[in-house]
């Protein structure tokens, strides 16, 4: 049964908690396999203490030791995506206050789902493997036998041996690296995270990779990295540079960066996500929002963390919170204003996709017996976000509301809360304000699946372009297709042109007729941008242009990110002539996927997802 406070954890919390882990890798591209040790302090809540229980998944582990004597320890029945509890039993009794240092020897599985190993031939360099991590929300103990909840904050040093021609980084300060003892043809490189943070933060990457642009903002030096920064759809300079104004600007906003390191590092394109927030070292596809994003969560959600999953939107919806205001700040209220309708939009999207009576649209959803990788949907951005936006209407605009989001920050730092405590603090916060704060409907924003209970009013001035001409194609008949023509995208924003496929996209399906009239007009299917090709190919497939077809699978598997690759794959299966096709594809290409996006595509397919329980 899962633990009474985490229900996406088997480790026992409420008797213990991890402060440290000192991790010993060594990374095996041979055999797919991170030969490993760590070393566990953990402090003793209660009396009589004489076992613990660890997450795993699918590890191999050989040995166990707790402060240098063998300790008993079994594992026990695999669950489909919790895994397997390692329970230990102590050689000895400790008491409330104590720690103790246990310490598993173990190796990980191929197959691991925190792990994603290229060959030489799926990297851009094409000469060397490269090893990448992803660990939220529950993948960390198919790396690190661990406490793996966010409930729980711990700080970290590792030392992980590589093959001397590549290069190890993680979620972490650098602190050195020399060649391996042990072995000529390796080097170690050594982290040490000093923050205390939850273990889905942990994060390895191991390749070629070189570090480029190192600029210095006060203390944050930024290395943009590595093999895949030559993906960049803008210059270098200008890339370094809007990202340290984004630093200062959030740290204005928000307060000091705690994590000394700001590197960014490009993944390959089969990163499932855009982004992800690793401390010291953020993983990401090179768009300019998605740093924004990544850069908001050092306050929100990795300095503030939510305390299980069932709070994720204390996380994410704080951080697009922080996010727009930063897009406020650089560019404009009314640019923030067009950003939270798109979101509104996805909102909607997620909505319908789940139904509007699934519980997973709950803000603060139960996750007893769910996969957070299920669950995941943009709800608790957009819903958390609309409701961070109402009550910021409510309590006296922007400036006001920012105030109480980094006096949360400040209130709550390094440490993890549940949505409960968030209110109360709110509560708190605007003491004077209490009677319009009891107005409000929480149990429909929290507890209620669907469309929030309020929409707000959002500014459509840069939205106004977009919403006339998605009208106009909406409304034409086949014969006045030739009004149409490249001078209505002339004045057209790449934020804009997005905006206009989104609002098409939430139609019924346009005609094929409109759909090759746009091609012809607006040459869409010359554009690279991958937030346009992605809405246009669904556009035309959803209209059932057979042309479209192959660019669509062709998009869905040459990158992996799951934004795009899912609802690609879900539209080609949609379309009745093609929905082998799409099957065959992703049968073609599941074993060169991540493993998280192949086993969600595989749901989505209705495909054997080739997993035991
Ligand atoms: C209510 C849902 C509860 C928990 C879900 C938590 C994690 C789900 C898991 O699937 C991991 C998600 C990782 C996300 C990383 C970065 C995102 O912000 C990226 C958003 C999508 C994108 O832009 O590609
Ligand atoms: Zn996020």
């Amino acid at each position: 049964m899962a633990s009474a406070t985490d229900p996406c954890s088997f480790s026992s919390f409420s008797k213990c908690v991890t402060k440290h882990l000192n991790l010993t890798y060594h990374v095996d591209f041979d055999s797919h396999v991170i030969k490993a040790k760590v070393a566990l302090t953990v402090e003793v809540l209660v009396d009589n203490f004489t076992s613990l229980t660890l997450d795993t998944k699918d590890l191999k582990v050989s040995k166990v030791t707790a402060n240098g004597q063998a300790a008993k320890f079994t594992l026990g029945p695999k669950h489909s995506f919790m895994g397997t509890p390692l329970e230990i039993t102590l050689p000895f009794d400790l008491s409330r206050g104590q720690h103790v240092i246990v310490e598993v020897t173990y190796e990980t599985a191929p197959s691991a789902s925190a792990l994603q190993w290229l060959t030489p031939e799926q990297t851009a360099g094409k000469k060397h493997p490269y090893l990448f991590s992803q660990c939220q929300a529950t993948h960390c103990r198919s790396m690190v036998p661990c406490q793996d909840t966010p409930a729980m904050k711990h700080t970290y040093y590792a030392q992980v041996s590589v093959p001397k021609e590549l290069v190890a980084v993680m979620s972490a300060v650098r602190d050195g690296q020399e060649p391996d003892p042990q072995d000529s043809s390796r080097a170690i490189y050594r982290f040490r995270q000093p923050v205390p943070m939850p273990s889905y933060l942990i994060a390895i990457v191991v390749g070629a990779l070189e570090s480029r642009y190192t600029h210095t903002h006060t203390h944050t030096p930024i290395h943009a990295a590595f093999e895949y920064v030559g993906d960049l759809s803008m210059s270098h300079s200008f890339y370094i540079s809007r990202t340290e104004t984004m630093l200062k600007t959030a740290e204005d906003l928000a307060g000091p960066y705690v994590w000394g390191q700001y590197d960014i590092l490009v993944l390959p394109p089969s990163f499932p996500y855009g982004g992800m927030e690793n401390p010291c070292l953020t993983f990401a596809t090179p768009t300019l929002l998605v740093i924004a994003h990544e850069i908001s969560h050092s306050w929100t959600g990795n300095l503030v963390t939510n305390k299980t999953w069932e709070h994720f939107w204390l996380n994410e919806g704080h951080t697009v919170y922080l996010e727009r205001m930063i897009g406020r700040s650089m560019e404009s209220e009314q640019f923030r204003q067009f950003k939270a309708m798109g979101g509104w939009k996805d909102l909607q999207e997620s909505v319908n996709t789940f139904g509007a009576n699934n519980p997973l649209t709950n803000l603060v959803p139960n996750m007893n017996e769910v996969d957070p990788d299920d669950a995941f949907s943009s709800v608790p951005y957009e819903k958390g976000f609309a409701l961070l936006y109402h009550l910021e209407e409510l309590m006296g605009g922007p400036e006001v509301f920012m105030g109480f989001v980094k006096s949360y920050i400040q209130m709550f730092a390094y440490s993890s809360v549940t949505t409960e405590e968030w209110k109360k603090y709110l509560f708190t916060y605007f003491k004077n304000k209490v009677d319009i704060l009891n107005k409000v409907d929480w149990n429909a924003w929290m507890h209620t699946p669907g469309m929030p209970p309020v929409k707000p009013q959002y500014d459509t001035t840069m939205a106004d372009a977009c919403i006339a001409l998605c009208k106009r194609w909406v409304k034409t008949k086949e014969g006045d297709l030739g009004n149409f023509s490249e001078v209505d995208m002339k004045t057209l924003s790449t934020h804009q042109l997005i905006e206009f496929l989104s609002l098409l996209l939430q139609e019924d399906p346009l005609p094929l007729s409109h759909v090759k009239r746009m091609q012809e007009v607006y040459r869409l299917n010359a554009l690279n941008n991958a937030e346009i090709r992605f809405r246009w190919l669904r556009l035309c497939v959803k209209s059932k242009w057979e042309d479209a077809v192959p660019m669509a699978l062709k998009m869905a598997t040459e990158q992996g990110r799951m934004k795009f690759t899912r609802p690609l794959f879900k539209e080609v299966y949609n379309f009745d002539k093609y929905r082998e096709e799409a099957v065959r594809v992703f049968i073609a290409h599941r074993a060169a996927m991540h493993p998280v996006t192949s086993n969600l595509v595989a749901k989505d397919l209705k495909v054997d997802t080739g997993k035991s329980t």
